[in-house]
This record gives structure tokens, C-alpha cells and sequence, in this order.
């Protein structure tokens, strides 16, 4: 469980990112990590991994400290950064020398990981390619078996088939011990692998929600017309009409479209939060 009370953060003290955020996320979950380029999403996960260290406020990991980097509290966590480093190592010396590290580690899943995610486990890391490197880190994060995963852009570079096997690996690898969160712009490839999402801005947090919660509040469809009285939170014209996202006042079911949502969101974010604050939707 990570709870951020009145964070705030700034990479100088006069300019702060964060400004009292407040963000209450339970295990169990794969938190999906929304943002426009600068918004914060990088920032936001350092701080829980605690290579960032909060101006006031605070992260509690499992009721752990990040920015005390304690040995015993990062053997439960996992940080893959975007930038992917590598030493110049086989496979097998950097699991003989960085598994360890991890109580948890499984050895034998973090070679089947490597096979489904078809990287050779007798490469040298820097000879392979940067999404081959991803991959491989990606393998080695989920076989950590840590409490918590902090990903941060982990399907750039990935090729196609390799983005499927990821979020089959994802859901295999999820249980109710378990806090994932994926920070991307890549929005199709969290489409049902994620079951809450997160939206900053500038440093202000835009939505958390479930996606039952969302569905709930907001209907995604094509219209031909839109109905002068409903709220919309974003339209876009479509081959097939105005693919809308509104508020869903007749308790309609629809499927979530993310990319609408975060354009809706980011575009409204008053309106979001007149809807979001609704405590009842009425049932068709
Ligand atoms: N080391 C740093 N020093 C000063 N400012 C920084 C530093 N790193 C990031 N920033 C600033 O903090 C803000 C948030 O950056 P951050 O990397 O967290 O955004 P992001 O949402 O991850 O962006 P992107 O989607 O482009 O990766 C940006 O305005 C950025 O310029």
C-alpha cells in the first residue's frame, strides 16, 4: 500500500512540482501512470522509489520511508527507469550478482520470463539491443517478486508481439500483495491490463479512479448527434460519427476508451471534477 500525504516536491525549492498531493493507492492494483510530457509521472515515481526525496509531506511504502533507502525496504521494490542502463555483463553474472539482493527472486521464472519474452539468456546485456535490454530488465524485475513495481515507460522499444507478452506477464505475475504502476503514453498498450488510473498535470493531480469507477461516471460512444443537454468531456470526429466521452447519467455500460479519456481529462479538468465528485449515477 502507498500513501502520499500533503507531498509536495520541487527539483528547486522555490519552484515546486508537487504542491500537497495526497494519493492513496492499495496493493492488489495496477495503477496506470498518466501524464503530458512534463507533467510529473518520472518525478512522482522517483520519489516513491525515493531516488527523490520529498520538500514536505510523505510517501509510505507498506508503512516504510522510500528516501531512507533501507536495505530491507528496497528488497521489496522494483524501479524500472526509463532509460534503461545495463553493465557489460552476461545474463547469468548479473543475476548471480544483483539477485541476491532479493529475497524473493525465482530464478526459474526469471528465465521462462526471458524465453516468453524470447531474449536470449546466454547474451551479454550490452550487446543486446535497447528493447532487448528492456526486456531483459523487465524479466528480471518480475522475477524479483517484490511487493511493489514502479515501471516508467516499460513498453517503449518494445516491438509488437513483445508488448502482448508483457501484459500477459503482467497479469500473470499480479496478486493481491502486489502494487503495480505503469507510467506510459503508450494508452492502448494498458487497455485491459489496468485496473486504476492516475492523471497529473503540472504537478496536480487531475484523476484517480477505477476503471469500474470511470465506466460508471462516463460513457464512451459514437453518436451522431450529440444531446445539447449532456455533458461532454471530449468529441472527436470519427469515420463512423462523434466518438464522444460524456457524462453517463443514464447508467449506460461502455468500454473505456483510454486515449478519450486522458484527452477529456486533460482538456476539462473543472468538468471532470464536477463529474467525479457526483456521488451517484443513476441506473438505467
Ligand atoms: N533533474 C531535473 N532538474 C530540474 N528539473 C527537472 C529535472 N527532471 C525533471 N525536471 C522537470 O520536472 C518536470 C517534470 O518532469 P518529469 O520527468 O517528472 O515529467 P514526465 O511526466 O515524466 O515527462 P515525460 O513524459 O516527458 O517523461 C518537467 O518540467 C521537467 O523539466
Amino acid at each position: 500500500m502507498i500513501e502520499i500525504e500533503n507531498l509536495s516536491f520541487g527539483y528547486s525549492r522555490k519552484k515546486l512540482l508537487y504542491k500537497n498531493l495526497n494519493l492513496s493507492l492499495k496493493s492488489g492494483g495496477v495503477y496506470g501512470l498518466l501524464g503530458k510530457n512534463g507533467a510529473g509521472k518520472s518525478t512522482l515515481l522517483k520519489n516513491m522509489a525515493g531516488t527523490l526525496f520529498p520538500v514536505n509531506g510523505s510517501i509510505t511504502i507498506n508503512g516504510r520511508h522510500p528516501y531512507k533507502r533501507q536495505p530491507s525496504f528496497l528488497e521489496t521494490i522494483y524501479y524500472i527507469a526509463e532509460d534503461v542502463y545495463v553493465p557489460p555483463l552476461t545474463i547469468k553474472k548479473y543475476q548471480n550478482l544483483f539477485a541476491p539482493f532479493y529475497p524473493k527472486f525465482n530464478i526459474d521464472s526469471f528465465y521462462q520470463y526471458l524465453r516468453e519474452l524470447e531474449v536470449d539468456a546466454d547474451s551479454k546485456l550490452n550487446r543486446l539491443s535497447f528493447g532487448q535490454q528492456k526486456k531483459f530488465v523487465i524479466a528480471f524485475a518480475l522475477a524479483c517478486n517484490t511487493d511493489v513495481i514502479l515501471m516508467d515507460e516499460p513498453t517503449n522499444g518494445l516491438d509488437i508481439p513483445s508488448k502482448s507478452q508483457f501484459r500477459k506477464l503482467i497479469a500473470s505475475v499480479m496478486n493481491e500483495d502486489r502494487l503495480i504502476m505503469i507510467s506510459t503514453h503508450q494508452v492502448r498498450d494498458l487497455e485491459n491490463m489496468i485496473d486504476n488510473i492516475i492523471i497529473v498535470d503540472s504537478g496536480n493531480l487531475l484523476l484517480h479512479a477505477s476503471v469500474g469507477n470511470i465506466t460508471d461516471k462516463l460513457c464512451f460512444k459514437t453518436v451522431t448527434e450529440i444531446p445539447e443537454s449532456a455533458r461532454v468531456l471530449y468529441k472527436e470526429r470519427t469515420l463512423q460519427g462523434n466518438a464522444v466521452v460524456m457524462e453517463n447519467t443514464l447508467g449506460e455500460d461502455s468500454k473505456l476508451n483510454l486515449e478519450f479519456l486522458f484527452n477529456g481529462i486533460v482538456e476539462n479538468p473543472e468538468m471532470a471534477k464536477q463529474i467525479f465528485s457526483t456521488t451517484q449515477t443513476l441506473s438505467a
